[in-house]
């Protein structure tokens, strides 16, 4: 179903940057998400990310704008269960087992999930009998996203799951996490790494000093930014590759010469009608590349991709 289950509507915050002056966290941030959606929000370090996802979960009080979960306020949506997250650090007791912690915080819920059944989704099983303080870095992730889901949560966020897990672990992770979002779960991740948004979110918010500079489909974004590579085997002249429309910039190995270009379709329609160009590929950027894009563009200028 198409409903907005999180709205956020002009959020803005700043803190004092210790210099006498304030720093902008989030500025101004205009956000919907549909139940069940997956959302990567994307962006450097100090973007505004873990601010604007501590606002949506009523951690930090925005100074202007509001976010309404499920129409209520985030507060209500956590105490209803409905909204949980798995964040960057979070305090676990080292001494107490890992299955240990599942109990003793599923005591604290109104109504949690089974226990055992939450140890096993999460992947906690291989090790519920090691006391936290022995657990990996990647352990405690997962015995994190185990607390997450003991309340049965429709929506949830996650700052940075997979800081501090090798390749594998990462992998096994998003396979947790996609089951719990084909069953309906709406989450919403913060990463920094960008092949993350690229495998596993079909949308993906980019951030960078507290604004959003594009919001859209994963792939989207990342062709909207400019970014194709066209390739063709040639021998221009000067004259001809200043002539060239859309073109951001050029390289060349022997006698193929690339360009990176904002617009393939029509750098490569002038390359072949136009000039003696052939043998021409087209590759899109990476998301990598786009992202890089992205946050080189002004603050002002914001990408609308929305469909
Ligand atoms: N409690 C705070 N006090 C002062 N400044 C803060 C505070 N929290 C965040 N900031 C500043 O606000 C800006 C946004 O920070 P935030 O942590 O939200 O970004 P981020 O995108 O999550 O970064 P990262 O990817 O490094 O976690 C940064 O300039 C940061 O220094």
């Amino acid at each position: 179903m198409d409903t907005a289950i999180i709205s956020a509507r002009g959020v803005a915050m700043s803190f004092r940057d210790g210099a006498g002056g304030r720093t902008r966290a989030v500025d101004g941030v205009d956000l919907t998400v549909t139940r069940g959606e997956v959302l990567a929000l994307l962006g450097p370090n100090g973007a505004g990310k873990t601010t604007l996802l501590d606002i949506i979960l009523g951690l930090t009080a925005p100074e202007s704008g509001e976010v309404l979960v499920d129409g209520g306020t985030p507060q209500a949506a956590v105490q209803a269960g409905r909204l949980s997250a798995l964040l960057q650090t979070g305090g676990l007791l080292p001494d107490l087992t890992a299955a240990e912690t599942v109990r003793m915080v599923a005591a604290l819920h109104r109504d949690p999930a089974d226990v055992d059944d939450v140890i096993d989704i999460a992947g906690v099983r291989s090790f519920a009998s090691r006391p936290v303080g022995k657990c990996s870095g990647g352990q405690q992730q997962r015995l994190r996203f185990a607390l997450a889901l003991l309340p049965r949560p429709e929506i949830i966020i996650l700052d940075e799951p997979t800081a501090g897990m090798d390749v594998s672990a990462r992998h096994e992770f998003w396979e947790r996490m996609r089951t719990q979002a084909d069953d309906g779960v709406t989450v919403i991740f913060a990463t920094h790494y960008l092949e993350e948004a690229e495998q596993f979110a079909r949308r993906t918010v980019l951030m960078d000093r507290g604004r959003v500079l594009a919001d859209g489909a994963t792939d989207e974004v990342r062709s909207r930014a400019g970014a194709a590579h066209v390739a063709v085997t040639w021998t221009p002249t000067p004259e001809e590759v200043e002539a060239l429309p859309h073109v951001l910039s050029v390289t060349s190995e022997g006698p193929r010469v690339s360009f990176r270009t904002d617009d393939a379709d029509t750098l490569a329609r002038h390359l072949l009608t136009g000039t003696d160009a052939h043998g021409l590929t087209v590759r899109p950027a990476s998301l990598e590349e786009a992202f890089r894009l992205l946050t080189e563009t002004p603050a002002e200028e914001t990408t609308e991709v929305r469909s």
